[in-house]
């Protein structure tokens, strides 16, 4: 990221711009000087009361130059366990509150007076990655009357009695990639986020559109496939996050025209997508897949452009894709690095008949049924998630005064719920540093969202966990990702031991590697890789 900020570079592009931008550039500043000064004369209401690092901020960046490192979700945790469970900051000239008290996180998430939507400005850069003219998406729109009638209509195909259809598709390409794995051997150091991430991607391709990316059986993909495009998507979306210069003069900025070239070949394949959606024309009545409903949506809503669709479609492989593998990749490691965890999950495998072992005949297949029967597998997942939340900062916007905790702010504050630092923080949990799946144990294995501090909230609702959101704008493809999750972890375990590879530099190795690129994962090409030694002959010869 500090390519971006390039002194010698930016000199150099300054020489070469033209009158008329650097025109453009001077008013652009100027335009943020007038605004900064305005913000500066508002009324604040509490905002003035609210600990944090604003003060040390500078003009116009802010605290922005804190936040200059691939973990910078690292930073907004380091914040809130200083300052408390509601801390502000400056985002160069905005004021965030970032929030992590749980029962302030209960009102913002949920529907009450003090609940706090989405707001256009907080996700405009991922607009401009799915559909050229910015249209919004479920993601990143308010919840207006187009995002009611898409989530409708999207959330049918996410109903378990229609996702559980999927199940032998995903489970089809979890073999695939275990036989892949095996046939490489346990000398073969394995980039295990890697393998999570093409099943995801054939799995959202296939399930929602009938469209095989066929991932998992690439060795190298090319270079216009969805794999390699999207991680340059993600990237450019967070350069631009940072350097609101940087889709105006792409040219002037590192691998500008590079990231805008893969928006333009992202949109392209979405559309490709959507083509075929109208192509295939009226769904059969039985079939609620993502595309028929997309199908369905347009027909119903003549007010929803074919534009705002392509955004629609691209956002479903945004969340659908990277989240789901870096989870998967996640607990993986997790469980490597903790071989009692991975012990302890063996037996449970081994309990229900479902463990590859030396000598003996090739286990049942997993089955759907089996997934709600592995709890401390379950119980590893959500350890995971609360330490390496994919979705690591969410954002959102008081549209009128409001409320956050014991502070009254203004219109125009963004309220910033970092996921990394709620699951995190040590006002939130007890050693929240330590991998311990016990946690969860006598929490139901069905909860998704919790509050760690239950007893001292008072029975109030709080939330101290929820990797998948909460409330109205909660994650509304869990129930896919849960089941791709599930049986790509009791799948990969009942196969083969993981170990980490010596060469990732233990778990001090890849924290220094962590990165938020959108998604939390890990920063250039190694990923995460492990040895996968086979439980038993049976490994190869039955996946
Ligand atoms: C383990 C995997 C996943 C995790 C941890 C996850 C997490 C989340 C979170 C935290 C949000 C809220 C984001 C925000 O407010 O900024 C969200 C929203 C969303 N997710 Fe997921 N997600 C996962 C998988 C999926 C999958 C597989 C799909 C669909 C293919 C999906 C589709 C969506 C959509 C469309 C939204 C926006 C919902 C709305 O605001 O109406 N996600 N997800």
């Amino acid at each position: 990221m500090s390519d971006v900020f390039d002194v010698s570079a930016l000199a150099a592009a300054l020489r070469a711009a033209t009158p008329v931008e650097l025109a453009v550039v001077a008013a652009v500043l100027g335009g943020l000087y007038l605004i900064y000064s305005h913000l500066r004369s508002a009324n604040k209401y509490d905002l003035d009361k609210v600990p944090g690092p604003w003060r040390e901020g500078y003009p116009v960046v802010g605290n922005c130059l804190s936040l200059l490192s691939p973990d910078f979700h690292r930073q907004f945790l380091r914040w809130n366990d200083e300052y408390g469970g509601v801390c502000r900051i400056k985002f160069f000239w905005n004021d965030v509150l970032l929030v992590t008290d749980p029962l302030a996180l209960g009102e913002i998430m949920g529907r009450g007076e003090h609940a706090i939507d989405k707001a256009f400005k907080t996700y405009a850069p991922i607009n401009k990655m799915t559909d050229p003219h910015g249209n919004p998406n479920l993601l990143t729109a308010p919840a207006d009357e187009k995002w009611k009638a898409i989530r409708k209509g999207v959330a049918v195909s996410f109903a378990f009695q229609n996702i559980k259809k999927k199940y032998p598709m995903i489970l089809d390409r979890v073999n695939r990639v275990i036989s892949r794995a095996a046939a490489l051997g346990p000398q073969a150091s394995i980039d295990v986020d890697q393998l999570a991430l093409r099943v995801t991607l054939d799995v959202i391709g296939l399930a929602g559109f009938g469209h095989d990316y066929e991932s998992v059986e690439k060795d190298v993909p090319e270079y216009d496939h969805l794999l390699r495009v999207l991680p340059r998507c993600f990237t450019e979306v967070m350069l631009r996050v940072i350097n609101p210069l940087r889709p105006i003069f792409p040219n002037w900025f590192n691998n500008g025209p590079k990231g805008a070239a893969a928006f333009a070949e992202f949109q392209k394949q979405m559309r490709f997508l959507l083509n075929k959606v109208r192509e295939d024309g009226e769904p059969e009545e039985s079939n609620y897949d993502i595309g028929a409903q997309v199908w369905r949506v347009l027909q119903e809503h003549p007010d929803i452009s074919e534009d705002r669709m392509l955004s629609e479609i691209g956002m479903l492989f945004v969340e659908g894709f990277e989240t789901t593998g870096h989870t998967t990749s996640w607990t993986l490691f997790n469980i490597a690095t903790h071989p009692e965890a991975q012990d302890r999950i063996a037996e449970e495998l081994d309990a229900l008949g479902l463990l590859h072992k030396p000598g003996a005949p090739a286990p049942r297949e997993l089955e759907l049924d089996d997934i709600k029967r592995l709890p401390y597998l379950t119980a590893a997942a959500k350890e995971a998630m609360r330490m390496f939340p994919v979705v690591s900062i969410m954002g959102r916007m008081a549209t009128k005064v409001t409320r956050v905790g014991p502070y009254t702010i203004p219109s125009g504050t963004i309220v910033g719920t970092p996921l990394f630092a709620i699951h995190n923080t040590i006002h939130n949990w007890e050693a929240p540093h330590e991998f311990r799946p016990e946690r969860w144990v006598d929490v139901p294995v069905e909860a998704y969202v919790y509050n760690s501090k239950g007893e001292e909230a008072g029975g109030k609702r709080g939330i101290t966990f929820m990797p998948f959101s909460e409330g109205p704008r909660n994650c509304v493809g869990q129930s896919l990702a849960k089941m791709e999750v599930m049986t790509l972890l009791a799948k990969l375990l009942a196969s083969f031991r993981i170990e980490l590879a010596p060469e990732m530099g233990g778990r001090e190795g890849i924290r220094a590697r962590e990165s938020t690129a959108m998604t939390l994962q890990t920063t250039g090409t190694k990923g995460i890789r492990c040895h996968l030694y086979p439980r038993g002959e049976t490994v190869a010869a039955r996946s």
